[in-house]
């Protein structure tokens, strides 16, 4: 099911996500609706607190087709090189807004799948910028935090109008 994603800047986003005890039936439904809804709003990754739900989930497809979604639970992200590397980010919880963000672009990621097993893998280049992230959403960080005080106000107001012209498409 396609699920309600929250918007800047929405304080729910605020909220620290919880580690997962078990993989449960009823999670494996949450990331079922969550890889649906990031492909929907046409998204490359999606963390559970921007649909609300505050656990330490986060789905990720950079496939061409959408059709090679990677899950990971629990994720704990290591940087592998100091220098930090710009790159042109977007947030599905804050529509039409992009803007360079600077991150460490090797990072370690240790996780579980949907399955329980054990991820231990070194990511570069987008897919590493994705997982930090998403990470950042688990931590109640938003990509937007990172820019200047005049930028979060425009953002701000972007969003406010982008939701609108939603609200009126229906
Ligand atoms: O809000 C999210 O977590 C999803 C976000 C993930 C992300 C995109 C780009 C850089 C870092 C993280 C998006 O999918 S934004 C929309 C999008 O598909 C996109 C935007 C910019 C570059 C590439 C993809
Ligand atoms: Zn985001």
């Amino acid at each position: 099911a396609l699920l309600p994603i929250l918007s800047y800047p929405d304080p729910r986003l605020r909220t620290l996500a919880k580690p997962v005890k078990e993989v449960t039936a009823e999670i494996k439904t949450l990331i079922a609706d969550m890889i649906e809804t990031m492909y929907d709003a046409q998204g490359i990754g999606l963390a559970a607190s921007q649909v609300d739900r505050h656990i330490q989930l986060i789905v990720i497809d950079l496939s061409e087709d959408k059709n090679a979604p990677k899950v990971f639970v629990n994720p704990k992200v290591t940087p592998l090189v100091e220098e930090k590397q710009p790159y042109e980010e977007g947030c599905l919880s804050v529509p039409e807004v992009y803007d360079s963000v600077e991150r460490p672009n090797k990072v370690r990621i240790e996780a579980l799948d949907e399955n329980g097993e054990k991820i231990d893998e070194e990511v570069e280049g987008l897919l590493a910028v994705c997982i930090q992230h998403e990470m950042d959403h688990l931590n109640g960080v938003i990509f937007v935090d990172y820019l200047s005080r005049l930028k979060q106000t425009r953002a701000r107001d972007k969003v406010r109008k982008v939701l609108k012209i939603r609200e009126k498409q229906g």
